[in-house]
């Protein structure tokens, strides 16, 4: 199965100059989406993982779907001032401006081995956010999946240290 063909590309999007790529498709296809699924689990499940750690939006998607064929725990990444008890937060530059990204404190314990997914790496500043995010929870950040890598955008160098997996790559 070739998943390339449910991922499409939109140039033009969000804005001029940015080339969005549209995984609606992948989610509206059963056989697709499992086999995305499928394919981000195998290479994780040697690290034995404690939780997902999902990163809002489309890393939901993808994390909660590999939380539950692992028989993980799911805690999501929120963007700030969506979580209503008392968060960790990280800031970062995108292209669109600032963001912050957010977790309840109490979400991840010491010796908790997170498993970050979302569904694209670019630059990797959400990802490294994320990464942050679990350290300073005290938890172990073993590596991230992601269903797509848009290689050299620089999100590897980002997040030096760290493994990541991705499915398909442009
Ligand atoms: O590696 P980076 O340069 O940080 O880019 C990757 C991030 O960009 C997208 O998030 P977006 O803000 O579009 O969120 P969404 O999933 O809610 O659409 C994507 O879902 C990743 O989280
Ligand atoms: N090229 C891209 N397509 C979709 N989402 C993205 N997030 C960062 N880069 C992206």
């Amino acid at each position: 199965m070739n998943l390339k063909t449910s991922v499409l590309d939109v140039p033009g999007f969000p804005r001029e100059g940015l080339h969005f790529k549209d995984i609606t498709p992948l989610f509206s296809d059963a056989a697709a989406f499992a086999r995305a699924i499928e394919a981000m689990a195998e290479p994780v499940l040697p690290l034995h993982p404690t939780h997902v750690l999902g990163l809002e939006s489309r890393g939901f998607i993808f994390g909660s779907a590999l939380a539950h064929k692992l028989g993980l725990g799911f805690v999501p990444a929120r963007r700030a001032g969506k979580l209503p008890r008392p968060v960790l937060r990280e800031t970062f530059a995108t292209v669109c401006g600032e963001e912050g990204l957010e977790i309840h404190q109490d979400a991840l314990q010491a010796g908790d081995r997170v498993l970050i997914v979302d569904d694209i790496l670019a630059s990797g500043a959400t990802a490294a956010a994320a990464r942050n995010l679990v350290e300073r929870a005290g938890a172990h950040p073993l590596a991230l999946t992601t269903f797509i890598e848009m290689v050299g955008a620089g999100g590897r160098e980002a997040l030096k240290g760290m493994p990541v997996f991705s499915v398909l790559t442009y």
